[in-house]
């Protein structure tokens, strides 16, 4: 798509989720290095048009220019309610628990999704990739065919509309925004992200959160 003006862009923020596997609770208002992972995720997009977070039910967070809706009882249903009040041309969602965010990746995804009207950040499988066979070492697969999904997403506004609407009507839930649009017979360009935009998982990915933290120069 060659867009002949700037285009607005919004930011999805899905921070609703309760943090299961963490047992901390909703990650979005745990702090690394003296900050929440939601405002270290909202700090990592300020010069976006718009910001839309979508909070666990009952939770309050305010902060100027950023809009927030409830969010829903799935990460699709929390990305659904912020996309059903965006405005920009083009939509990014991004998880607040990837809480990094490196802005040279963010840059050749938006190159990607100005070219493809959709795309994703990936990173590649580091280690050896092997199935589990009840507990024990199965097939390997070829990791080089392999990739993570990161976040953030993009995609025309319209296109993830569409596929949201498609998702609801057939009762279908995905992981990521990605799936939705390819349901749609529509591709996602896979663009190199970068390891340090990590989900903060597991509690010991706090642990890595909190030496980044550190260090992080944005
Ligand atoms: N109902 C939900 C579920 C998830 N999310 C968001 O989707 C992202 C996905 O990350 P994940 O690690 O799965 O977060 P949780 O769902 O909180 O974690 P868990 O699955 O361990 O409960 C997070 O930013 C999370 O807040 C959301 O907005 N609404
Ligand atoms: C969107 C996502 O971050 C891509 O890797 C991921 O699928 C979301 O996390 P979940 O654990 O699948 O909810």
């Amino acid at each position: 798509m060659v867009y002949d003006s700037p285009v607005k862009i919004s930011v999805l923020f899905p921070a609703a989720g309760s943090g299961e596997r963490l047992g901390r609770g909703p990650k979005a208002f745990l702090e690394v290095g003296g900050k929440t992972l939601l405002e270290w995720a909202l700090e990592g997009f300020e010069w976006a048009d718009e910001r839309i977070v979508a909070l666990p039910p009952g939770a309050g967070f305010t902060r100027p220019g950023v809009r927030t809706v409830v969010g829903g009882p799935t990460r699709q249903g929390s990305v659904f309610n912020a996309l059903r009040v965006a405005s920009g041309t083009l939509v990014l969602v991004h998880d607040v628990a990837r809480p990094f965010v490196v802005r040279a990746a963010v840059e050749r995804l938006l190159q990607a999704v100005r070219g493809r009207g959709a795309a994703t950040l990936v990173a590649p499988v580091p280690d050896t990739l092997v199935e589990n066979l009840h507990h024990e070492y199965g097939e390997t697969l070829p990791r080089e065919r392999y990739r993570l999904v990161q976040t953030p997403q993009g995609f025309e506004r319209e296109l993830l509309w569409r596929a949201h609407l498609a998702a609801q009507a057939a009762s279908t839930e995905f992981t990521d925004d990605a799936q939705l649009v390819i349901s749609l017979g529509h591709p996602v360009a896979l663009v190199e992200g970068d390891r340090r935009m990590f989900k903060v998982t597991y509690p010991e990915d706090l642990l890595l959160a909190e030496g980044l933290a550190q260090v992080w120069e944005g």
